[in-house]
């Protein structure tokens, strides 16, 4: 047994996995052996998912076949459709939602009944969660804003079905598209906290909508999946200050506060997600006459790239590309979600395929010889 002590687990090897590669300081991720770059421009999130959970690309026929069988899983139980409403009219936040909402699912799945470790129906299981979170978060977004919400279509992909849904309406090519691609680019991250969670979830052969549960939960954090909104709303505070750019990031330093979207556990350099999303979100502002947002964060970014060392990570410019979208700012850490189930998955297929309880140790630095005087007397 060691003694030394790493704190946040940082750089601990705790399992082997193929499914993705982060190279932190050149900047490179790889799902599965393609590099982001190439999966952004070339496959679409349905491709991706395939990918994660079956291990290699699906062929043309594969593809349709996975397509229609997670359309035709999209619509929601009735007993899901209350706990959403509900949720919605309580004005619960909406990451708190979706953990309800992804625990409830379980009540109403036809292999509930199986073994934890049962992979033909956990691909089932995944199958439905990931296809009826979408539906569920539209749903919730539009009761909060007094809309009825709008069943799903299977004649759209993944992406564009939830923009229809969440809008009332299809979304153009550059809409569907951009989202698609963002999709695909939070769908795994190696064994980041909330993908971490999920295993420890797993290792313990609870089943997967405990895992997914438990993933949700640790995503919501502003350390992690977060970021997102947290960005945004610095974003539109500072657009509000009418303060220049540097002159707010200055500020919030010298308050002692962080920057969201700044910083990385693994990354030491830009991270290759943010550089991808940076160029959608310059193209989206471009197109909109709204520039400024893009102009703000690449001001951000330079200077605390070269005064503190600091990169853009994948929240940074992924809140302003929603933004431009039109998309809720408190909606964007569970579309996060939306896309990372995948993964999430994945990786709690590969725990259970090789399981270990996953069970580190804390040094114990309490008092000890104590004994206990009786109540009266303390
Ligand atoms: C999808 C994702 O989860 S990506 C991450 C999303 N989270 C955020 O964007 C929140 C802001 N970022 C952070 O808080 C951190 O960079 C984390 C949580 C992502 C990584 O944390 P760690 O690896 O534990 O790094 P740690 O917190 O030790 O920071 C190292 C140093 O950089 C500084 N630092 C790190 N991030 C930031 C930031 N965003 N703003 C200002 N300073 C920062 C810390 O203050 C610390 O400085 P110090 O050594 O002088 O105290
Ligand atoms: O890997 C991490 O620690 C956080 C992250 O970027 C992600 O989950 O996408």
């Amino acid at each position: 047994m060691t003694e030394e002590l790493k704190k946040g687990l940082e750089g601990v090897l705790v399992a082997e996995s193929s499914l993705s590669f982060i190279d932190g300081d050149a900047g490179e991720l790889v799902y599965r052996g393609y590099t982001i770059d190439d999966l952004a421009r070339n496959a679409s999130f349905e491709e991706v998912l395939y990918l994660l959970w079956h291990g290699e690309l699906p062929t043309t026929e594969d593809l349709s076949a996975f397509e229609a069988s997670m359309a035709e899983e999209r619509g929601l139980d009735d007993g899901a459709h209350r706990l959403v409403r509900e949720l919605a009219e309580a004005d619960e936040k909406p990451m708190a939602a979706l953990r309800t909402i992804v625990s409830n699912l379980s009540a109403y799945d036809p292999d509930v009944g199986s073994e934890p470790t049962d992979e033909a129906a956990n691909l089932r299981k995944g199958r439905r969660i990931t296809a009826k979170i979408p539906t569920a978060l539209a749903a919730f977004s539009r009761i909060r804003d007094g809309d009825d919400p709008i069943a799903p279509r299977e004649d759209l992909d993944h992406a564009s079905n939830f923009l229809y849904m969440l809008n009332g309406e299809e979304p153009d090519d550059v809409l569907a598209e951009t989202f698609d691609m963002a999709l695909v680019l939070h769908a795994d991250h190696g064994l980041n906290a909330s993908t971490f969670s999920a295993t420890v979830t797993a290792s313990t052969l609870s089943d997967l909508h405990a895992s997914v549960t438990s993933a949700v939960g640790t995503l919501s954090g502003s350390l992690h999946g977060g970021a997102n909104q947290d960005v945004m709303e610095a974003l539109l505070e500072l657009d509000d200050s009418g303060k220049d750019p540097i002159e707010w990031v200055e500020d919030r330093l010298d308050a002692g506060d962080r920057v969201p979207g700044f910083g990385h556990r693994v990354y030491d350099v830009k991270d290759p997600r943010a550089r991808i999303l940076s160029a959608e979100s310059e193209a989206l502002g471009e197109a909109a006459g709204t520039p400024h947002w893009h102009d703000y964060s690449v001001a951000i970014e330079e200077y605390l790239t070269e005064k503190n060392g600091l990169a853009p990570n994948v929240d940074f410019y992924s809140a302003s590309t929603y933004y431009q979208m039109g998309i809720p700012v408190d909606i964007y850490t569970p579309i996060f979600a939306m896309s990372r189930v995948g993964g999430w998955i994945a990786h709690v297929l590969e725990q259970y395929d090789d399981n270990r309880l996953i069970r580190p140790r804390a040094r114990y630095v309490g008092p000890t010889d104590l004994s206990v005087t009786p109540r009266a007397e303390r």
